[in-house]
Parts: C-alpha cells; structure tokens; sequence
C-alpha cells in the first residue's frame, strides 16, 4: 500500500514538484501526467484538485495527506492534522487599497475571494465593514467602485503596483504546508512515516 496525496493544482503542484526533486525523488511521471488527475509512482498516488477540495478530499479520508496553502486551511478550517510548512508557496494576506486612497463616511466595503480571514480579522480589529465576496482579480474591485478595499493574496507586489494600489496592512503570512486525515496518521503511519520524513527534512535543516 502506497500513500494517497492530494495535491493542489497550479501554482503549489509546480513547485512541489521541484520540491520532490530536490529531495531525490524523481517527479518525471507528475509532470508528465498531461490531463490525467490522478498518477502513480514509485513513492505514492498522488490526485490533483482545486486547494478547498484538497482539504474535502483528506478531511473525509480519501486523501492521507494533502498539499495545500494555508491561505485555503485557514480559510476554510478543515477538520484536519495541521502537519508543517513546506518551504514554497510563500506569500501573505493583506489589506490593500487605492494610493492616497479617501475613506468615505460610511461603513467601508471590503472585497475578498477570503470572507472568512477578512471577517475574522475586522472581528478582532473591533471593525464593522461590508464584505463583498468576489472569486479572482480581486485588484478590479476598488478601480470600479465595488469596494474601498480588498483583503487578498499579496506575493510580489506587482498586481497591486501595475493596478495603483498598495499595502495597507498585513494580516498573516502563509506558506504550502502539508495536512493529514486524522484516522490515517495513526492506522497508516508506517506507510506514511517514511514518505513525510522525506518532506520535512529540508524544513527542519533550514
Ligand atoms: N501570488 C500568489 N497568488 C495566489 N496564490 C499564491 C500566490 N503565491 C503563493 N500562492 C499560494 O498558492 C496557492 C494556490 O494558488 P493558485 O494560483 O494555484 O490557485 P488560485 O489562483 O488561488 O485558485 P484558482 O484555481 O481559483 O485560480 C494559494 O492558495 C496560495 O497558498
Ligand atoms: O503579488 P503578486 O505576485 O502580483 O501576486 C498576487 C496576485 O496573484 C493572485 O492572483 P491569481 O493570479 O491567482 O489570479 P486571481 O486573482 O484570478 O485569483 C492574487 O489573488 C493576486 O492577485
């Protein structure tokens, strides 16, 4: 029996995969699944889904373990092993608006594909804000009117600065990380044991 990896598509799979090489293992047969969503190798089977269903998928146990940005685990709080960084996918959640940007007299709208993180964090500002829930290109929400600000995703800064906003304030800082259903950590722990000490070591050399 192998272990069974749910993997985010995207952003995360590309660099899990250098990830995997440069801890020895030979990712040939994940880059070259093309359209496939699910490839074995030596090592595991691995599944490729969208970050929230990666948590579904390990959260019921189809998955043992899953690739995903804690962005998506703190957002959607699933009932999971919160296992440990892995050192790529790094980026942070922040509260970005138009430069020079003039707060109106009313309660402000905030745009966000994360409603969850930007309530809670106006919560415990003590903050009552609108927010307005939008699935990508977040940015366009203050150009057009639709918010005075957005709580989105921020890695190098060039969306915000090629769309005239900036970073008003940070929120937290996330990387890819590595999660677990809860049943089989301890019924497949030999079979998972070997496979996660291969993940963590870069982690815990650095
Ligand atoms: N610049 C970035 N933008 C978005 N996500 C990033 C960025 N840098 C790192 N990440 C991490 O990569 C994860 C997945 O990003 P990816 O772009 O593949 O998906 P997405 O754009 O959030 O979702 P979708 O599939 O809806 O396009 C995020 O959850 C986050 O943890
Ligand atoms: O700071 P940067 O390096 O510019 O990266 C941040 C941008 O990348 C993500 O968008 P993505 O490309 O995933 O598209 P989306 O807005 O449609 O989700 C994120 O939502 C920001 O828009």
């Amino acid at each position: 029996m192998k272990p069974v990896i749910a993997l985010t598509k995207g952003r995360v799979e590309k660099q899990f995969l250098s990830y995997l090489e440069k801890r020895g293992i030979d990712s040939t047969p994940l880059a070259e699944k093309g359209r496939k969503l699910s490839v074995e190798t030596d090592e595991a089977v691995y599944f490729f889904a969208k970050g929230v269903d990666v948590n579904t998928y390990v959260e019921h146990g189809i998955a043992d373990l899953g690739i995903v940005g804690e962005d998506i685990i703190a957002e959607f709080q699933p009932d999971v092993f919160n296992l440990f960084p892995l050192p790529f996918g790094a980026c942070k959640m922040a509260v970005a608006a138009e430069k020079g940007k003039v707060w109106p007299d009313r309660k402000k709208r905030i745009a966000s594909k994360y409603t969850n993180i930007t309530k809670q964090y106006y919560l415990e500002k003590g903050e009552s804000v609108d927010i307005i829930k939008l699935e990508g290109s977040v940015e366009l929400a203050p150009l057009l009117g639709l918010a005075d600000a957005i709580v989105d995703i921020v890695e190098t800064g060039t969306t915000l600065k090629e769309n005239g906003l900036e970073v008003l304030e940070d929120i937290q800082y996330f990387t890819a990380r590595v999660i677990a259903n809860r049943s089989s950590l301890k019924m497949k722990r030999n079979i998972l044991k070997p496979y996660l000490s291969v993940l963590q070591e870069e982690v815990s050399q650095r």
